[in-house]
């Protein structure tokens, strides 16, 4: 089985406006690259992903053998249907489409994904059970799925897949469930980043949740 994932990410500075009551921009993108930096890491790690793609502006230290695609938006929807279309004549046999803010994700949640049957997608919702953390496509009959990441998307995204004759895996993971939207979020952050990659954060989260002073 030859795989791919895709880890559709913004611009340096562009991401996680939601939590601006919380964190500065710079934590914010210490955050963002991050977690980013967790993702690649785990995906990496795992014999099963053949080639580890980025889907969006270039940013630093994405590391070697990563396949950076610019982004053509009109939205994230537009562009990861465009780009797993252009993946698709490359030949890989499934795509997993994994958002950067998963900083609890595991290598045992990458072989969940990737280890169905043919014809299933695999979806991962999120701690609330209406968003989208992952999705794991078969391609070819996965091209121009029509991505659905916004309000409900959970729900969405099963009922395009059983339109299309898939069936559909639901992978229920604490790693995968924990992404990170708002500050009451930030805690399950806080615990990966803090021990590995980001020793300026070590004050987080600060009491209160409040940005610091000044
Ligand atoms: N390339 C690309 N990535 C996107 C786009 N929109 C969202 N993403 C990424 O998709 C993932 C999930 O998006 P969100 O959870 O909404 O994260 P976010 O957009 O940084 O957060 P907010 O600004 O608070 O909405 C994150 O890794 C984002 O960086 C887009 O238009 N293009
Ligand atoms: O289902 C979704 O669209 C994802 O969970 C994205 O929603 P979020 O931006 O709230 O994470």
């Amino acid at each position: 089985m030859s795989c791919w994932a895709l880890i559709p990410v913004k611009a340096p500075g562009l991401g996680k406006t939601r939590l601006a009551s919380a964190l500065d921009p710079d934590e914010r993108e210490a955050l963002v690259s991050g977690m980013l930096r967790h993702v690649l890491d785990t995906v990496r790690g795992c014999r099963a992903i053949r080639r580890v793609c980025v889907l969006g502006p270039a940013r630093p230290n994405l590391g070697s053998g990563v396949l950076r695609f610019d982004d053509p938006g009109p939205d994230l929807n537009g562009a990861l249907e465009s780009t797993v279309s252009a993946i698709t004549a490359a030949g890989p046999e499934r795509i997993l489409v994994l958002p950067a803010d998963l900083p609890c994700i595991t290598a045992a949640d990458i072989e969940r994904l990737v280890d169905l049957p043919h014809d299933a997608l695999g979806i991962a919702p999120d701690r609330h059970r209406t968003g989208t953390n992952a999705l794991s496509l078969p391609l070819p009959a996965g091209i121009w799925f029509p991505f659905s990441f916004g309000q409900d998307s959970f729900s969405t995204h099963c009922e395009s897949a059983i339109n299309r004759g898939l069936t559909v895996e639901t992978i229920l993971s604490c790693g995968l469930e924990k992404d990170i939207d708002d500050p009451l979020d930030l805690a399950d952050a806080v615990r990966v980043l803090r021990r590995v990659y980001n020793p300026a954060i070590d004050g987080w989260p600060r009491p209160g949740g409040r940005k610091r002073p000044g």
